[in-house]
This record gives C-alpha cells, sequence and structure tokens, in this order.
C-alpha cells in the first residue's frame, strides 16, 4: 500500500505579506520523484521553504514527514528537519572542515552520540553517493558534482523519508548533472526516499521523466492529476 510523505491541503503560500500561492493541493508517495517546474519567481522556492520549514505556513493543512506544519512552534522545526533531507543548488558545506566534518558536523547537530554509530553512518552514506574513499578531502578539493554528492551525503544522514531539492544540478554541466539524476534517482528507487526537486532544466527533465507540479499563475497543476481526470 503507498505511503502518504506529503500532503498538502487547501495550502495558501505567502512570501512576506505576499500571497504566492493559493490553493495548493497535492500529495506525494513514499518513493515517488516528483519535478516542481515553472517560471522563475512564480513560487517554486517559497513552497519548499514551507515545507521545510523555513517559511510559516498560514493557511491550510500540511504533513510533512509526519510532522504537521500548521501552526508549527519554532522550536519543533528542528524535529521536522531531522526527517528531512535538503539539498540546494549552491553547496552549502562548512568550508573549514573536510567531508567526514562535515557530516559528523550534522549528525552532532542532530543529537547523534555514539561515535561508533556516527563512523558507522558517515561510512554508509559516503558509500551511498559513491564517495567512500574521499571523507578526508576539504570541500575546496572537490568538484562540483562531488561536492553536490556530499550534499546528497548529508540530507541522507538522518534516513529521510523525503528530500527537498532546490535546483540541485543548477551549477553543473550537463555530464555531471546526469550523475547527479542517476544518483537521485537509485536514492528514491532503492531507498524508498520521496523527492521533490526544483529545475529549470528541462533536459534533465526529458532524460528522467517523472510526475511535474508546476507553479503558475498563483496556481500548482499536478501532471499525476492531469492523467487520472
Ligand atoms: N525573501 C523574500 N522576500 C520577499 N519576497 C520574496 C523573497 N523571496 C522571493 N520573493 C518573491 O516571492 C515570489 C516567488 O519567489 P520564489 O523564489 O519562490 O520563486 P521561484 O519560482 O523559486 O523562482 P526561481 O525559479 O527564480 O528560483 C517572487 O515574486 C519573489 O520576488
Amino acid at each position: 500500500m503507498s505511503e502518504i510523505v506529503v500532503s498538502v491541503r487547501n495550502a495558501n503560500i505567502y512570501q512576506g505579506g505576499n500571497l504566492v500561492l493559493q490553493d495548493v493541493n497535492f500529495s506525494v508517495n513514499r518513493g515517488e520523484f516528483v519535478y516542481l517546474v515553472g517560471k522563475t519567481g512564480t513560487g517554486k522556492s517559497s513552497l519548499l521553504k514551507t515545507l521545510y520549514g523555513e517559511l510559516p505556513l498560514k493557511e491550510g493543512v500540511v504533513d510533512v514527514a509526519g510532522h504537521s506544519l500548521k501552526d508549527m512552534n519554532w522550536k519543533k522545526v528542528p524535529f521536522l528537519r531531522r526527517n528531512l533531507g535538503v539539498v540546494f543548488q549552491d553547496f552549502q558545506l562548512l568550508t573549514d572542515r573536510n567531508v567526514h566534518e562535515n557530516l559528523r558536523f550534522v549528525l552532532k547537530a542532530t543529537g547523534w552520540k555514539d561515535e561508533k554509530l556516527m563512523e558507522e553512518k558517515i561510512n554508509d552514506v559516503l558509500d551511498k553517493v559513491g564517495l567512500k574513499s574521499k571523507g578526508f578531502k576539504m570541500p575546496f578539493e572537490m568538484s562540483g558534482g562531488e561536492q553536490q554528492r556530499v550534499e546528497i551525503a548529508r540530507a541522507l544522514l538522518n534516513s529521510p523519508k523525503v528530500i527537498l531539492a532546490d535546483e540541485p544540478t543548477g551549477n553543473l554541466d550537463p555530464e555531471t548533472s546526469d550523475e547527479i539524476m542517476q544518483l537521485l534517482f537509485h536514492i528514491c528507487r532503492d531507498y524508498g526516499t520521496a523527492i521533490i526537486m526544483a529545475t529549470h532544466d528541462f533536459i534533465v527533465i526529458n532524460r528522467y521523466p517523472s510526475r511535474m507540479l508546476k507553479t503558475e499563475k498563483s496556481k500548482v497543476m499536478d501532471s499525476a492529476a492531469l492523467v487520472t481526470e
């Protein structure tokens, strides 16, 4: 049976005081890959930011990875983030420490204490993204594609049910984008992680077709709804 891991019902998405998206409705199942497309400035990032608790949900009912976002107290946002992975376009690694230390930093910040378990987890996620032997490297010693793999490894640390990715291939050449897409689809398929990925990259979408949510004129259109209705 399918398990819904993101549910958005009658949500209005605001950026500051401005209504950016109106009456948004969709749900995403475990293991599903969903693109979020739409012209620049139509609200893709605002929607993702609402889903990971950076923008408050003022109206509507939204559940992400088992957390209800309505009136979420800011103190609870770290608990939501523990069940979510987030990947951005610009690699947001700590530049003053190596890959291993970057990952350890996140584990400690999210409550891990046992050194042996942390070591195992770091090796596990580096293995999953094909960087098992690169833990000693500093971010500046890595290519853009490798840094994006570290970001994805970091997103996997707490075995999230959902990964939200905001233009993860935006800074990469076509070949490296391809490798990152293969990795994301592998994570989806083999670990059952749902991924919502905002992108402008139609070359990527054509090569890896999947369900699409499109932001347009303050609405979100769902390709899945078009197929079934
Ligand atoms: N920090 C902010 N404060 C106020 N308004 C903002 C802020 N960030 C974005 N906006 C506005 O909110 C609207 C939606 O922006 P958003 O960044 O969500 O669009 P987007 O579809 O992700 O765009 P892009 O494809 O360029 O990333 C735009 O009108 C934008 O100008």
